[in-house]
């Protein structure tokens, strides 16, 4: 076992397509556009720069995070470090809003019920038909996984519960043998696991947005309580805008 502090990264997805035409997107399979792809790449970048070289990278099983996962490895040349991936990583599930648009679904229920599903902490929006089209109930990667544990919907509580096992089941374990660990994953999955490390109530929660591409470092003392709280973005001011973004998100047309 190695001593405190512990070193995690944390990186959002490069911009995904979905982002670029403001659909909420959740459990779809989307890629990166371009600009994403550049995201990553620069997000590795940052990461050699700063001497924060990942030992072992933990992603969900959506392709956008681990596309951004492998891009930026390989602009840290790190591609050779070991993977782990699980579902418990993967963005929330966006319920019947997947595949809608921001800015539409904003315009049709009002501001109120728009962010009472975007970032209210235990309202989920409505439930996917699991024969939508936007449904990934039967996909192939969640085979293994037993039917009642595959949502249909999800809100920022139900994503906690089941982010919060594998944190302390496998990601934990890795930090304790002293290796930097980076998590690649999404806008909501990420806000589960800053509302954890930072002791951030249910009400705050719905205030903080993750930007896409920019690492956020964390020092992780022997209690795993952030030495350095709310993180580090490896590039602040880039961070700064890119947050106001994601916030106004259903805002821009
Ligand atoms: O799933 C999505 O649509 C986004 O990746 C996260 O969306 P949000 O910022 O609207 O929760």
């Amino acid at each position: 076992m190695a001593d405190a502090p512990y070193k995690l990264i944390l990186l959002r997805h490069g911009e995904s397509e979905w982002n670029a035409k403001n659909l909420f997107t959740g459990w779809v399979d989307v890629n990166l556009t371009e600009k994403g792809e550049k995201e990553a790449v620069r997000g590795g970048e940052l990461l050699k720069d700063a001497g924060l070289l990942p030992d072992v990278l933990h992603t969900s099983l959506q392709r956008r995070a681990i596309r951004t996962a492998q891009l930026a490895l390989e602009s840290a040349d790190r591609l050779w470090i070991p993977v782990r991936r699980s579902w418990r990583l993967n963005e929330r599930h966006y319920g019947a809003l997947q595949g809608k648009d921001k800015a539409q679904t904003l315009a049709e229920f009002g501001e109120e019920q728009f962010m009472l599903w975007r970032r209210s902490y235990d309202t989920p929006p409505p439930p996917l038909a699991r024969d939508d089209e936007y449904s990934q109930f039967d996909d192939a990667r969640y085979a293994d996984l037993p039917p009642e544990l595959r949502p249909d919907t999800e809100c920022l509580k139900d994503v906690v519960v089941r982010m919060l096992p594998y944190w302390f089941d496998s990601i934990v374990p890795d930090l304790l043998t002293g290796r930097t660990v980076l998590v690649a994953a999404h806008g909501n999955s990420l806000r589960g696991l800053v509302k954890h490390l930072d002791g951030i109530s249910d009400e705050d929660i719905s205030g903080l947005n993750i930007p896409t591409g920019i690492p956020l470092s964390y020092e992780l003392d022997a209690d795993f309580k952030p030495l350095n709280p709310g993180g580090t973005y490896l590039d602040p001011d880039a961070a700064k805008a890119a947050i106001e973004a994601v916030k106004n998100q259903g805002k821009k047309k």
